[in-house]
């Protein structure tokens, strides 16, 4: 089967294509050796083999390259496992897997061994074959280099660490509202709503999404108009943790759109950086209910720094954090703790706004900066009107 290379856009084709099934398939007898039966079943693993690879792309945003080594390398993945699908396997039903090969060191998600002729051997072993230890599910692994994965196997930062600080502007507090105030608003943002996965909500990738007072247009990446606006005006609470929030950090702008979105587990929010020509600084996040790990990206140095959302915790994007870096959240399905997989579980977010109503930014960031689209140009041009 000739994998549908345009559902992928700009993957590796030569990598895809590789996947081919006789092409250049990778068990010890060839094609024409084989009985019927066994090209049938060949199939059937190649057909799930491109599914995986597919998958695991879009999941780990690798949009332009796989960044699979032919060569052995020390470190191994298992495509189709602990990367968004983790299923019924946890790090020590993983780690079984690879105990019993000579010079295996760690689970990090990607699997590391001393050197690249260790893993070979597990590779061997393991690629394309069912394992025992993971109810007879059919491994697909591949050699990757280290750096590749360093954002999974490093730290999740929790709101204490130092390390928050190689993002200026971001600031993090643990047990911004309290666990009734965080009952309350789950209640009034309608969580168990008879309409929750009904009409009223919208949905990005995946996400329920409602907007109040003011909207925000997914497609446009900007403002949206009122049509888009679930509820007119912000709940009285919600004010009241607006003034708590001003209040505790100084902020002067006006709060006047707010986003409550729901995470079910495998959804996530792209990397991106608030529209600046839409919302002033700051943008604030009130996680709600369960944790979610989420990432902040450099645009020029790449440098990743993941944070663990606690429920009840306030995120603060302001300066750099806010115009000079990306955010995200990977649409996995669990997420690595202390070298653990923690499953994910429903979790919901309040974003508040503030809007910004000259539609200009005069920030230092072009890379990120909408202030001179196509799109942000006619809106000034039919407002000056
Ligand atoms: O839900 C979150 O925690 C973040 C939401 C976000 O970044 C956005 O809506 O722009
Ligand atoms: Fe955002």
């Amino acid at each position: 089967m000739q994998p549908n290379l345009d559902s992928i856009g700009t993957l590796e084709k030569d990598f895809l294509l590789a996947l081919e099934p006789g092409a250049k398939a990778e068990h010890p007898n060839s094609v024409c050796e084989l009985s019927k039966r066994e090209r049938r079943e060949q199939h059937k693993i190649q057909l799930r083999k491109d599914e995986a690879y597919k998958t695991f792309a879009k999941l780990e945003n690798f949009t332009n390259k796989l960044p699979f080594s032919k060569l052995p390398r020390k470190t191994l993945v298992i495509v189709n496992l602990g990367f968004g699908a983790v299923g019924g396997a946890d790090t020590l039903q993983i780690e079984s897997v690879f105990l019993k090969f000579k010079g295996f060191e760690r689970v990090i998600m990607a699997h590391e061994f001393r050197g690249g002729d260790d893993a070979q051997i597990a590779r061997d072993e393991l690629h394309e074959k069912p394992c025992t230890q993971l109810n007879n599910k059919i491994l697909f692994i591949e050699f990757v280099n280290h750096q590749d994965f360093a954002h999974l196997s490093d730290r999740v930062y929790n709101g204490s660490d130092k390390k928050l600080d190689m993002v200026p502007g971001l600031l993090y507090t643990d047990e911004f509202i309290s666990a009734d105030e965080e009952k309350q608003l789950l209640d009034i943002i309608g969580h168990e709503s008879e309409d929750f996965d009904g009409t009223s909500w919208l949905t990005a990738q995946n996400r329920k999404i409602q907007h109040y007072k003011n909207s925000f247009d997914y497609k446009k990446k900007h403002v949206g108009d009122m049509s888009l606006v679930a509820h007119t005006e912000i709940p009285d609470l919600i004010q009241k943790l607006i003034e708590r929030a001003k209040q505790a950090y100084g902020i002067v702008a006006d709060i006047d759109q707010l986003t409550a979105q729901c995470y079910s587990p495998g959804t996530g929010i792209s990397f991106h950086t608030d529209s600046h020509t839409a919302f002033n600084d700051p943008i604030i996040i009130i996680s709600l209910l369960n944790p979610i790990v989420m990432e902040f990206r450099h645009p020029s140095t790449h440098s990743l720094v993941p944070i663990d959302l606690n429920p009840r915790s306030l995120v603060l994007l302001s300066k750099d954090a806010r115009f000079g870096w990306e955010h995200g959240i990977r649409a996995r399905k669990s997420d690595l703790i202390d070298k653990k997989i923690r499953p994910r579980t429903e979790r919901w977010s309040l974003t508040l706004r503030s809007i910004n109503k000259n539609v200009t930014c005069s920030c230092d960031y072009p890379a990120l900066c909408d202030s001179n689209s196509l799109y942000v140009r006619a809106i000034r041009d039919s407002k000056n009107k």
